[in-house]
């Protein structure tokens, strides 16, 4: 799984913001996820966050489908063009009163950690998706050079001074590659360096990059940009050969003819590219990759870019090719995700089909708190992007603190601006997302700053109301949902019992079972003393005698295994899907396979020793 190196050179710390700009269908951002969690305590969530960015919404989706089972609240989906990527600023001295910011430490996002691994002709997967040799021309890795450039330089342009960005793609095609790279060390003048990783993950086969190389096009070797002028291939820029330097003609004689030789020169680029990596198949059976690492020195010098008539914002460092795309209002319908509240019936932002988006208003101008909150209040409800659910701040004190007594859940797991919706109508809100301190940080910025992200996924699910007339008859009709109970589990005080594991197992299997079916009789005690609703079965380890009296909190660590149940008036369910009761009954047995193996061993060792004694 060769495609899981580019991360591995992010160095990625718990604390750090990492953005992933083409990030579908999720398989590093699963992995910087994993970094960012490392060493996490249970029920604690570390300081950092991924935002993954991806233009395709399926692809989107996809995404946020493969990290549900990461259970992060930690994580953020948009779906920008990551050329494109918008700036997102606070400026301080704008505010009319400083108190306006509130806690907030955070005036701009900028990242600790980028991930560019761009589209590409994707030449280095022959082996695995041959069908690609059908498609593949040389052309395409001409195709998607400048791109690859732009989607770089504005990762580089959102990285803070310090910050480490990897450039990666599957494809050996230097164009897409070190030509790449040659251009950003070109354009950013001493303000990137390319880092000489050689010490790191040294059990990684790897080749350095190139020094030179030629560009093919329509059947052509072209060794400089005059030769590209010679052929009249407007399509190859000069940044596409080593030395980046364009052609300019000055060799036509008196009667206007060229006087170009026919010899081929190929250029060498002096820049440090030995730096980079190559993998190649034939090294140690593998695609074909290659990976840059980039560091940001200081400050990008301002490139001047046609400003953007949507721009809001001063232009600094990060604020380089913010040009809001033109196709905007057309890459903005039907965006939907699989999370979204909008199959609820009440939805303002399906309301506006065919509207503009909101207006942003612009940071200089002074208006009243109150001004201020009606606008960012206009701005949830309506959404700037059209067609995405709101991201609404959840905050019905009753039905908090009402959560908060069902579940046993401490002052101490905060709730305050924690608690994400996607339905601006907040009495019929189906699902409540939470978010780690990170991410409330971001979307915070996101509001003061004019809702500039697009965002289709938020935090983890983490409550649902129950509208079956059973689930509306318990004292709390918002039950935990799979994905939110390992965060909650430590945490929760009442609605927690733990279960032996025939018991556990007759759940698993049969999904359902009757109070009086209950084998062990302290569990069906313990289960009569639960409340009507939504509760938790957590599986006793081993022989442990756990939870002495009945109203006893099991105990919980990395290793406990619970599930989701309802208890209804005359049985206990569960609350997971078939699948994963069949995935959970599998993997529980190998365990009890295993313990009843080591024990046996244990047993047979111990009579070994006694009669060795
Ligand atoms: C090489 S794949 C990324 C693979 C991904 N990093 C992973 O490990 O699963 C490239 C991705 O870039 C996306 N993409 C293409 N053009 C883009 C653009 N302009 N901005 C953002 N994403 C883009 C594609 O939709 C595709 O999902």
């Amino acid at each position: 799984m060769l495609s899981k190196v580019p991360p591995l050179f992010l160095d990625v710390h718990r604390d750090h913001f990492v953005l992933d700009m083409c990030a579908a269908p999720g398989s590093k951002t699963f992995q910087l996820l994993e970094m960012i969690h490392q060493e996490s305590e249970v029920g604690a969530l570390p300081n950092g966050m991924v935002i993954a960015n991806d233009v395709d919404v399926q692809r989107c989706n996809l995404l946020i489908h493969q990290t549900k089972r990461m259970c992060t609240s930690n994580l953020a989906v948009t779906n920008h063009e990551a050329q494109h990527f918008p700036s997102c600023r606070w400026k301080k001295n704008n505010t009319t009163n400083g108190s306006d910011l509130g806690g907030m430490s955070m005036t701009e996002l900028l990242f600790d950690r980028v991930l560019c691994d761009v589209p590409c002709s994707g030449d280095g997967t022959l082996r695995k998706a041959p069908d690609i040799w059908k498609k593949w021309s040389v052309g395409m890795a001409n195709g998607v050079h400048c791109l690859q450039l732009q989607i770089a330089m504005r990762g580089l342009a959102l990285l803070k001074t310090g910050g480490r960005m990897v450039y990666s793609t599957c494809s050996m095609n230097p164009v897409e590659n070190e030509a790449v790279v040659s251009e950003i060390l070109r354009k950013c003048g001493g303000s990137v360096e390319l880092v000489d990783v050689s010490s790191e993950l040294p059990q990684l086969v790897r080749r350095p990059g190139l020094k030179t190389w030629k560009v093919r096009d329509k059947g052509t070797w072209l060794g400089s940009h005059k030769d590209a002028c010679k052929y009249g291939r407007s399509g190859i820029v000069p940044s596409m050969f080593p030395s980046g330097q364009p052609h300019v003609d000055t060799s036509s004689d008196e009667n206007g003819d060229n006087n170009n030789d026919d010899v081929l020169v190929t250029e060498v680029s002096s820049l440090p590219l030995e730096c980079c990596m190559r993998i190649v198949p034939h090294d140690q059976n593998t695609g074909a990759f290659f990976i840059a690492v980039l560091h940001k020195i200081s400050p990008l010098p301002v490139i001047q870019t046609k400003s953007s008539k949507h721009s809001r914002q001063p232009q600094s460092d990060s604020d380089e090719k913010t040009k809001q795309p033109e196709d905007d209002k057309a890459m903005n319908v039907d965006v939907k995700n699989e999370e979204s509240d909008s199959d609820e019936a009440t939805n303002p932002s399906k309301k506006l089909k065919g509207t503009e988006p909101e207006k942003t208003e612009t940071l200089n101008n002074p208006k009243s708190r109150a001004e201020k909150a009606n606008d960012k209040r206009k701005l949830q409800i309506q959404g700037k992007w059209f067609g995405v659910d709101p991201v609404v701040f959840f905050k019905d004190d009753a039905i908090l603190a009402n959560i908060k007594e069902f579940y046993g859940i401490p002052e101490s797991f905060s709730f305050t601006h924690r608690l994400i919706t996607r339905n601006s109508d907040t009495n019929h809100v189906k699902r409540i997302y939470y978010v780690s301190e990170s991410v409330k940080n971001v979307v915070e910025l996101n509001f003061l700053a004019g809702e500039q992200l697009k965002i289709t996924s938020i935090g983890l699910k983490m409550f649902e109301r129950q509208t079956s007339r059973e689930g509306t008859s318990s004292p709390c009709v918002f039950r935990i949902s799979s994905e939110g109970l390992p965060l909650l589990l430590p945490h929760m005080t009442k609605q927690i019992t733990s279960s032996p594991a025939v018991d556990f197992k007759h759940l698993l299997q049969y999904k359902s079972i009757k109070f009086p079916d209950i084998v062990d009789d302290r569990f069906r005690e313990k289960v009569a003393a639960l409340a009507l609703g939504c509760c938790v079965v957590v599986l006793n380890k081993g022989n442990e005698n756990e939870g002495e009296g009945v109203s006893d909190r099991p105990k919980v660590d990395k290793s406990t295994i619970a599930i989701g149940c309802w208890k209804g008036r005359s049985s206990l369910s569960v609350m997971v899907t078939a699948v994963d009761c069949q995935e959970l009954l599998e993997r529980l047995l190998i365990r009890f396979e295993t313990q009843k193996e080591s024990l046996a061993e244990d047993a047979i060792k111990v009579k070994e020793t006694e009669t060795v004694g």
